[in-house]
């Protein structure tokens, strides 16, 4: 009889970076990868002994990090990148986005766009996206391609579009296929409401219903900018989040975008209510909109996570640049160097997002039992040597260019930078038909 057990993939590294409770770095480990999930994480020469292994993937000069989780995004929008810069929100939305949606918009805009944001996020080391989005079948069709794991937004909005005629058609869309689609384990559902001045109370009410009763969460973008909240305060007579308070919708089901102006009585509530926030720094600080409190949100434990937006307003989907931004803000307002250190915005970028999505049971950190989602990063570039912490150089000196190899549910989706599932000469044909379309109803 053999001694050593039959695994599918053994990944050897440099280090392994869990992201787990203990917050160790583990040097010169190996994560032995069986039938899509992490069976083992041990060290590199106990692995080569008690494991016979279909694949090695030697990766002695790199670290393996939690595949990241961009916790708010719209990926389609990356077909409307650079069409609208230098703009507030408003007048970029109303001008520019909302016309340009209404003329072009339709499943295979979403499916085209959505491949393409997969592949810029594959590349940026992202398994895991939380999209908010029309045609979100298309979206789910788009993720399935590439093979990432993606949170679908089962949209709501009071106007209608070529998506859905009302805020009920929305709605039904949305749970149809939720129910088509909800057995498939890379995909999971939240309600997304897009905002609270463009849904009514009522709608706002049915989604809590449904969430509650279907145990989904509810992802919405909510005190983004001043105007919002003024708006807000002239037809409620409230802010939003006092609004969604008294309709019910604080509570650990509510993923709460950009939230850039709070006061402490919101803050506590935020506390009080185990709500989730996703801090999206680069999307805020270009539509000059501010950017969330974050130290201010922490001092409450509150759980915050990163997103990086649609590419129509960040203009990158790279979750590596958002973790050093958040990093270096929160110390900014703070005024104190040690808010925010490397290894807690590696956490937002990846267990606190899987936390906000109610999927930390099975993705979000390196642990055994969970799925296979990993990121390497190379950190061979001269930039990266000498090096006495990789956390540290994870945020504050790497970029997406060194990210090797991804895995998603034990699939290897970037091998040695090269993308396996996407057509990188059709996903550029496709993104210049786009272009074509969109120059020409300018
Ligand atoms: C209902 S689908 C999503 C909807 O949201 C628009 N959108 C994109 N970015 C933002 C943002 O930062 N704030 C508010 N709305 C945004 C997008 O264009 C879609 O119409
Ligand atoms: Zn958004």
């Amino acid at each position: 009889m053999s001694d050593t057990s039959e695994i599918d993939t053994l990944i050897e590294a440099r280090w392994v970076i869990p992201v787990d409770a203990r917050q160790s770095v583990l040097d010169n480990h190996a994560i032995a990868v069986h039938q899509g999930n992490i069976v083992d994480i041990l060290p590199a020469h106990v692995a080569q002994a008690k494991y016979n292994t279909k694949k090695n993937v030697d990766l002695k000069s790199h670290a393996l990090i939690p595949g990241l989780i961009n916790t708010h995004t719209h990926a389609a929008m990356i077909l409307m990148r650079g069409l609208a810069d230098d703009l507030p929100l408003m007048t970029w939305l109303n001008k520019y986005i909302w016309p340009t949606e209404s003329r072009h918009v339709d499943d295979t805009f979403v499916f085209d766009g959505t491949r393409l944001a997969c592949a810029e996020m594959l590349r940026g080391g992202i398994t895991c996206f939380n999209d908010m989005y029309f045609f979100p079948e298309a979206i789910a069709q788009g993720a399935l391609a590439t093979g990432m794991r993606a949170s679908i937004g089962m949209i709501a909005i009071d106007f209608p579009t070529p998506y859905a005629s009302d805020a009920d058609d929305y709605l039904a869309k949305g749970m149809a296929l939720r129910d088509k689609l909800q057995s498939n384990p890379l995909l999971s559902f939240c309600f997304a409401p897009h905002a609270p001045y463009t849904v009514s109370d009522q709608t706002l009410a049915h989604i809590l219903t449904y969430a509650d009763q279907l145990e989904v969460p509810i992802h919405i973008h909510l005190h983004e900018t001043t105007d919002e909240i003024d708006i807000s305060i002239k037809s409620h007579g409230m802010r939003p989040i006092e609004r969604l308070h008294q309709l019910g919708m604080l509570g650990p089901n509510l993923i709460a975008v950009h939230m850039v102006h709070l006061n402490e009585a919101e803050i506590q509530l935020l506390q009080q209510h185990g709500c989730h926030v996703v801090h999206c720094p680069s999307s805020n600080l270009k539509l000059a909109n501010g950017f969330a409190p974050t130290p201010l949100l922490f001092d409450q434990a509150v759980n915050v996570t990163l997103g990086t937006d649609g590419a129509a307003s960040n203009n990158r989907l790279d979750l590596l640049e958002e973790m050093r931004l958040a990093a270096l803000l929160a110390k900014a307002t703070s005024k104190r160097a040690d808010t925010l250190p490397a290894y807690h915005a590696l956490e937002m970028a990846t267990i606190n997002g899987a936390r906000a999505l109610g999927i930390d049971a099975f993705t979000g950190s390196l642990e055994s039992g969970k799925a296979a989602d990993i990121t390497a990063i190379d950190f061979s570039d001269l930039h990266l040597s000498p090096c006495y912490d990789p956390v540290s150089h994870l945020v504050y000196a790497a970029g997406r260019e060194q990210v090797s190899h991804v895995w998603v549910n034990g699939n290897i989706l970037l091998e040695n930078k090269q993308l396996t599932t996407l057509d990188e000469a059709d996903l550029h044909r496709r993104a210049l038909y786009w272009e074509e379309c969109i120059k020409s109803s300018i």
